[in-house]
């Protein structure tokens, strides 16, 4: 008998593999641990699941133990494992997802010259060796050598040949992706001349994005913000418009965007937000794993209960997760947590480098952080002695991971945590999905509700009463078009309303929730439209860069004139997004300050807070953005909030549209009147009937929810079913289908054995089309009373009866959200 591990690989071969602990292992390959393993012909980074005994026969030894203390603690390795049993995925894909990134340990083989060049009398062996000796002492990885020899593969052969000859030898060399991590590749402008040379609509993209930014910039990050490549880098370099160097990645010491707040006391709280806080405090003392749903409309003062919650933990020595979605890791909520707590709190985000990452873990891990901040894969935080998770905005799909796998909900990962580590669990919205919403209903889930917002001083000036929710105004752009005859993407109403806040020096809001100038570029004679060549979509024009843009692969084309398929110049711009609406308000009200929030200005590390701390400050009249300014901000002298056009999305065929557009218009609508000055809310759109801009009009939560509930229970739809998404993913469209077709009939010999469970598809996916590659859909629908392990168990056996031709891909998506 001997010491074995079994041993969860971090790649997406499923599985767990044994291997012989060697004596000098033994106290250090732990449950937990991270190891490097021979695995296959490769050598990978694998976590110890067990420690057993047994025979060692034919069993490979470990090859290293990587940490002193181990990476995963016992509850978030089951917690992972959880994980991949219910999103059909990896252990090992689970185990990657509650890593840090950069803490994988990747082997390579390297290679190094013995003998000089000439001691080989072929040509392609004497290059070899000549580029190693210029890389003497480090040596090269095999995989650069196909390069060195201007080939596509590595001669493995040659390689051999020589190795036996003694004139070079190949190991294998472990790099740390945490270590090597640390120095990137940064750009800034040149200062060659511009505009003359620059001809490609990347070039001009990537120049303006540093231009803006006007710091030093990762290449990396503007790359991917502008849809350039490192070769518009470099024929950029070459006219010395950029400049490209390898420096240290800025790195802070303690991985937070540290930052001194002025402490905070406590408020008085109101109430509805007492009777909240008694109950989660309850369940906190005794400590039961209850599962709350906070329900408080905008404004109602949920992120104090938060506060107050936190505090209870942490004065019983527990500590606590908060999660929130990306985009309300706004300044404000930051500050609002590090007033109460200071430097107790950890602040994970995604702009944070690996290297910056990995400390943060690291020091939560060691128990020096009891908060955590952050957004969905913050609910994998090491910490220990867990007391409470709150899921903040808890109905945002932005929770659901899409890819990679595990394509996991982070709200209900979090509510499987707490649950298994005994801490309570507070959903707050005000606006609750409605899985969160049939959960109370069920009881599984105690409902706290908070119906009116945080009470301000009444007209006297003494008495305090709640803030009323702002009325709501629809206007119907189908009759603005016809009878006043509006060319623009404002409406006389709208207009008068920004005009009246201007003259009194209050704040307006503007949601288009569409970015880039115009969506669709057609030619009036003929009906041509740009698309893209790897999506099937159509081209967004974007004016600030002069180009089309893929708002899906990020291609950048320029505009076409005149038409490139009949030559007519008369090329036609059709709709809004926020950079033509921002012009448009530029041209109607010169005199306004105008901030613009959407994907293309908060690309930049940083942008996103400086547009909302100049707005805050009142810097600005008007904030203008897609999405991201519905979201969490609170800010007093706002008290206008028009939407542009309620309609984009509402009638995507997704069985969600009407719960999203709800939820956007209600959370839109909430961000007026918060505090001391009455707000109001114009809603612009062709669809006035729609009953979710309807329910939103009237605040009324509840009307909408009973009417969407009736719907998905008629349905078979979630809550009250369960999906599985199968996504076929090929370079051939006939491949693909074909494919698809064999996951379908697999599938639906599967569900003949088990009633109630349907399959429906394969259908092309909403966009048939991404980066090249065909998609195909498949739904697997059951009711609710299947339990989820049959479910999972019966996709499992269809998957495992298809074989997945090469360059294909197969995605499971459990609880599938939204369309993709
Ligand atoms: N008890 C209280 N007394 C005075 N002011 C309060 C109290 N509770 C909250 N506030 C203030 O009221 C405002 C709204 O509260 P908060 O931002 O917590 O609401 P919320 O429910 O989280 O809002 P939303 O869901 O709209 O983002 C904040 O400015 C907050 O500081
Ligand atoms: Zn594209």
């Amino acid at each position: 008998m001997a010491a074995l591990a079994h041993v969860v690989p971090l790649t997406s071969v499923d599985g767990v593999y044994t291997y012989r602990v060697p004596d000098e292992m033994a106290a250090e390959a732990v449950p937990g641990a991270r190891v490097l393993v021979p695995f296959g012909r490769r050598q990978i980074t694998g976590v110890v699941a067990e420690r057993v005994d047994g025979g060692t026969d034919g069993l490979k030894p470990l090859h290293d133990v990587l940490d002193a203390r181990p990476a995963l603690p016992p509850d978030l390795l089951a917690l992972t494992r959880w994980v991949a049993e219910y999103y059909l995925c990896a252990w090992g894909e689970a185990v990657k997802a509650a890593l840090p990134s950069g803490t994988e340990v990747e082997s390579r083989r390297v290679a190094r010259a013995l003998a000089p060049p000439d001691a080989w009398d072929e040509k392609r062996g004497r290059a070899i060796l000549r580029a190693l000796h210029e890389r003497n002492g480090t040596g090269l990885p095999v995989a650069a050598l196909a390069e060195v020899l201007n080939r596509k593969t590595v001669p493995q052969n040659l390689l051999r040949r020589m190795e036996a000859a003694g004139v070079l030898e190949v190991e294998h060399e472990v790099q740390d992706a945490s270590v090597t991590a640390k120095t990137a590749r940064h750009l800034r402008l040149g200062d060659g001349a511009e505009d003359a040379e620059v001809r490609g609509a990347k070039q001009r993209a990537l120049l303006d994005w540093l231009a803006e930014a006007g710091e030093v910039v990762l290449q990396a990050e503007a790359l991917a913000a502008t849809g350039a490549s490192s070769s518009t880098v470099k024929s950029l370099e070459t006219h010395g418009l950029v400049e490209a160097f390898d420096a240290e990645v800025e790195r802070r010491a303690d991985g937070m965007d540290v930052e001194a707040v002025p402490p905070a006391a406590p408020l008085d709280l109101h109430p509805a937000q007492t009777a909240a806080l008694e109950a989660i405090v309850g369940a906190i003392q005794t400590a039961r794993a209850e599962t709350f749903l906070l329900h408080g409309v905008t404004g109602s003062g949920k992120t104090e209960v938060y506060l107050r919650a936190l505090r209870e933990a942490l004065d019983r020595g527990k500590s606590a997760i908060v999660l929130v979605p990306e985009i309300a890791l706004t300044p404000q909520t930051v500050r609002r947590f590090r007033a109460h707590f200071g430097d107790r709190v950890a602040v994970l985000h995604s702009r944070m480098s690996p290297g910056e990452r990995l400390d943060a873990w690291t020091r939560i891990r060691d128990g020096v952080y009891p908060i955590v901040i952050g957004p969905r894969s913050a609910v994998f935080a090491p910490v220990g002695d867990l007391g409470l998770v709150v899921v903040d905005e808890e109905h945002e799909a932005s929770y659901k991971q899409f890819d990679p796998a595990p394509r996991y909900h982070a709200r209900d990962v979090a509510v499987m945590r707490a649950y298994r580590a005994g801490a309570v669990c507070v959903l707050g919205s005000a606006t609750p999905s409605m899985e969160t919403v049939a959960n109370a209903n069920a009881e599984k889930y105690t409902r706290l509700e908070m119906p009116e917002r945080v009470p301000v001083r009444g007209p006297d000036g003494t008495t305090r009463q709640p803030a009323p929710l702002p009325p709501v105004r629809v206007i119907d752009l189908t009759r603005e078009r016809q009878i006043r005859r509006l060319k623009g993407a404002l409406s006389h109403d709208l207009r008068e309303a920004i005009t009246a806040r201007l003259a009194k020096g209050e704040q307006t809001i503007l949601l288009q929730n569409r970015r880039g100038y115009a969506p669709v570029l057609t030619c009036d004679d003929c009906g041509w439209t740009p698309a893209c060549r790897d999506c099937a979509v159509s081209l967004t024009v974007h004016k600030a860069s002069h180009n089309l843009r893929c708002h899906y692969c990020g291609r950048a084309e320029r505009i076409p004139r005149p038409c490139p398929s009949c030559g007519s110049p008369a090329l036609a711009l059709l709709g809004s997004g926020t950079q033509r609406v921002e012009e448009e308000i530029e041209e109607v009200f010169p005199e306004a300050r105008v901030l613009r929030m959407d994907l293309d200005t908060t690309s930049r590390k940083g942008a996103h807070r400086k547009i909302l701390d100049r707005f805050g400050r009142g810097d600005a009249d008007v904030l203008l953005g897609t999405q991201m300014v519905a979201k969490g901000l609170d800010f007093p002298r706002v008290t206008l909030v028009g939407v542009v056009e309620a309609d984009t999305g509402m009638l995507l065929p997704d069985f969600r549209a009407a719960e999203r557009t709800f939820q956007l218009l209600a959370q839109v609508a909430g961000r007026a009147g918060r505090h001391d000055l009455p707000g109001e809310v114009l809603l612009q759109t062709r669809n006035p009937e729609h009953p979710a801009l309807q329910f939103a009009l009237r605040h009324d939560f509840h009307g909408f929810a009973l009417g969407e509930l009736g719907e998905r229970m008629a349905l078979g739809y979630p809550p009250y079913g369960r999906l599985v998404g199968v996504e076929v993913k090929g370079p051939h469209e006939g491949s693909t289908f074909a494919l698809a077709d064999r996951w379908g009939a697999a599938l639906r010999t599967e569900a003949g054995r088990v009633a109630g469970v349907e399959v429906l598809g394969p259908v092309p996916a909403f966009v048939g089309r991404v980066k090249r590659w065909w998609r195909v859909h498949l739904l697997v629908k059951a009711p609710r009373s299947l339990p989820a392990s049959v479910l999972a168990s019966l996709v499992r056996t269809a998957e495992g009866r298809v074989k997945t031709p090469s360059g294909h891909r197969v995605n499971l998506d459990v609880d599938p959200v939204g369309l993709y």
